[in-house]
């Protein structure tokens, strides 16, 4: 497992893979209240990410572990659909010096969840999956950082932290039956406890889309409480699935209401239905963290995954992130792409920024 010198889970800007910098790209970080793609006038004050309050533990579950009886979403802003498109359209358009976008590449190699969620899935093939995550780049006299996880399905687990036992890597696991969440909330609760107790480091929960689209929030709410009291320690991820939530109001109230849960990270999708993860969905996400984070203190992580194949989509998260959240959120803590198979395009493109030219034998080598 991925460990500092203070603990063995990671705790906010511990991590040897990624450092916060002000060199990265121009505008001023954090700066996306005067941008926003809701009412910007909620709140009066702008983030301050400067010092930020740690990821683990996390304070909504040192709350009672009992959710209160009745929980009501409070009123999030309505999300003007077409500016947030345009917005997102904005920040793809902005340019990346060669530089930063160096330093970007490495980034999210730390930030990238290696994922392998394939009915075909074997623990051989979990254990290459594990080599490429330790040594992404064997062919190469580079240093490259080791990703951020490995993420697999539940029977997967073992194998997978078998094979990460003394690398700084996290295993994370899907579970609460994954991914359509259809199941009762008792067997979705023993199957997160199941990844537990197998060694998950981080374990992605889908939200119960059925009842969220009959308007049940409470009951939403009161499922995700549910699957986070049982991932105890661990670190819980919220899958949205915004491809099936229909509107980005409905993307932003489930942020919300995932958040009030005591979700550690929130995520786009599952990789198996389309729409997975866009810019736009992942800047009304972000928006909803950065006032989550205004109103409560405690800051939220962000997982686009599924769908994101190459580097310069995924430097443009990047690009997003900071504008909306800050330098603080640039961090493996903070931050992870959900992708099976972005890793070796993020190492070619850094093969290329390094010598102007890819080298034809490197595709065949990076396997
Ligand atoms: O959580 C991660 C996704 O399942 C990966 O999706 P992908 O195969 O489209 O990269």
């Amino acid at each position: 497992m991925r460990t500092t010198s203070a603990s063995p889970r990671r705790r906010c800007g511990t991590s040897a893979n990624a450092t916060t910098s002000t060199k990265w790209w121009t505008g001023s970080p954090g700066s996306a209240a005067s941008g926003s793609v809701c009412d910007p006038t909620r709140f009066g004050q702008s983030l301050d990410v400067r010092s930020p309050a740690p990821l683990w533990p996390n304070p909504a579950r040192s709350m009672p572990q009992s959710p209160p009886a009745t929980y009501r979403p409070p009123q999030v802003p309505t999300v003007d659909e077409v500016a947030a498109r345009e917005r997102a359209s904005r920040l793809a358009s902005r340019s990346i010096k060669t530089e930063a976008k160096v330093e970007g590449l490495k980034r999210l190699i730390a930030m990238l969840d290696l994922t392998t969620l394939e009915g075909a899935d074997t623990p051989g093939k979990v254990k290459s999956l594990c080599q490429k995550a330790r040594t992404p780049d064997p062919g190469s006299d580079q240093d490259h950082p080791s990703v951020g996880a490995v993420c697999v399905y539940p029977p997967m687990v073992p194998a997978a932290r078998e094979q990460v036992a003394d690398a700084d890597i996290n295993v994370a696991s899907v579970a609460s039956y994954f991914p359509s969440g259809q199941a009762a909330l008792e067997e979705r609760v023993a199957e997160v406890e199941r990844v537990r107790d197998a060694g998950a480091d981080e374990i992605d929960v889908v939200i119960n889309r059925n009842a969220f689209l009959a308007g049940e929030y409470e009951r939403v709410h009161r499922e995700i409480s549910a699957l986070a009291d049982a991932s105890g320690e661990k670190h819980l991820k919220v899958i949205l699935e915004t491809g099936e939530l229909e509107t980005y109001d409905a993307v932003r109230l489930a942020s919300r209401i995932a958040m009030d849960a005591g979700a550690d990270f929130i995520k786009t999708s599952t990789g198996k239905v389309k729409p997975a993860a866009t810019m736009p969905v992942t800047l009304v996400m972000l928006e909803a963290i950065r006032d989550y984070y205004r109103e409560t203190g405690r800051p939220v992580g962000m997982k686009p995954a599924g769908g994101i194949r190459k580097a310069k989509p995924a430097l443009r998260y990047l690009v997003m992130v900071r504008e909306v959240l800050g330098d603080a959120w640039l961090t493996p803590e903070r931050f992870r792409i959900g992708a099976s198979s972005l890793l070796n395009d993020l190492l070619l493109q850094l093969e290329k920024e390094r010598h102007g030219r890819y080298h034809s034998k490197r595709y065949l080598s990076l396997g």
